[in-house]
């Protein structure tokens, strides 16, 4: 069992809980990044039952109360229009969120005027109204 530093609380109850070397080994040693945001890069990856993955690997500037709360509120927000967090990795100080793939791309992809299906209005009220549910 990994121990962390932070007192009450407890990461095997959030979720999967991932060494980080099953991150390494799953994001075969973090070789494809797929994005980047506010938290930190974001790396592909591959579960040992073949399920693909999104790791978000948070930068060592985020504090382990924000990781907290962010693993805490995702694992209990289910909506078809949201990501679901499959679990997390909290060793040393490596903090990483392990979510299911999307692999449709990003929204901004989609409606950029460089799509190669550029997406109708009624497609794009569509999705806000789809958005707008998930954050209900
Ligand atoms: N579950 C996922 N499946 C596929 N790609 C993802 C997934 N999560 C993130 N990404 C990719 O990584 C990028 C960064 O995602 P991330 O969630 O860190 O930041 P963001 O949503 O762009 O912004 P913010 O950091 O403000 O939330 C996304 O734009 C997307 O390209």
């Amino acid at each position: 069992m990994i121990k962390n530093s932070i007192p009450n609380w407890s990461v095997e109850s959030e979720g999967q809980h991932f060494t980080y070397s099953e991150l390494v080994k799953i994001t075969n040693n973090f070789a494809s990044t797929i994005g980047s945001g506010g938290f930190g890069k974001v790396y592909h990856g591959t579960l040992k039952d073949g399920i693909q993955v999104a790791v978000k690997l948070l930068n060592s500037s985020s504090s382990s109360k924000e990781f907290q709360n962010e693993v805490k509120l995702l694992m209990r927000a289910h909506h078809r229009n949201l990501v679901s967090l499959i679990g997390n990795c909290y060793e040393g100080d490596t903090m990483a969120l392990v979510f299911e793939y999307v692999s449709n791309g990003t929204l901004e992809q989609h409606i950029s005027a460089a799509a190669e299906n550029v997406l109708t209005w009624k497609e794009r009220l569509q999705i806000a109204v789809d958005a707008a549910r998930g954050k209900q």
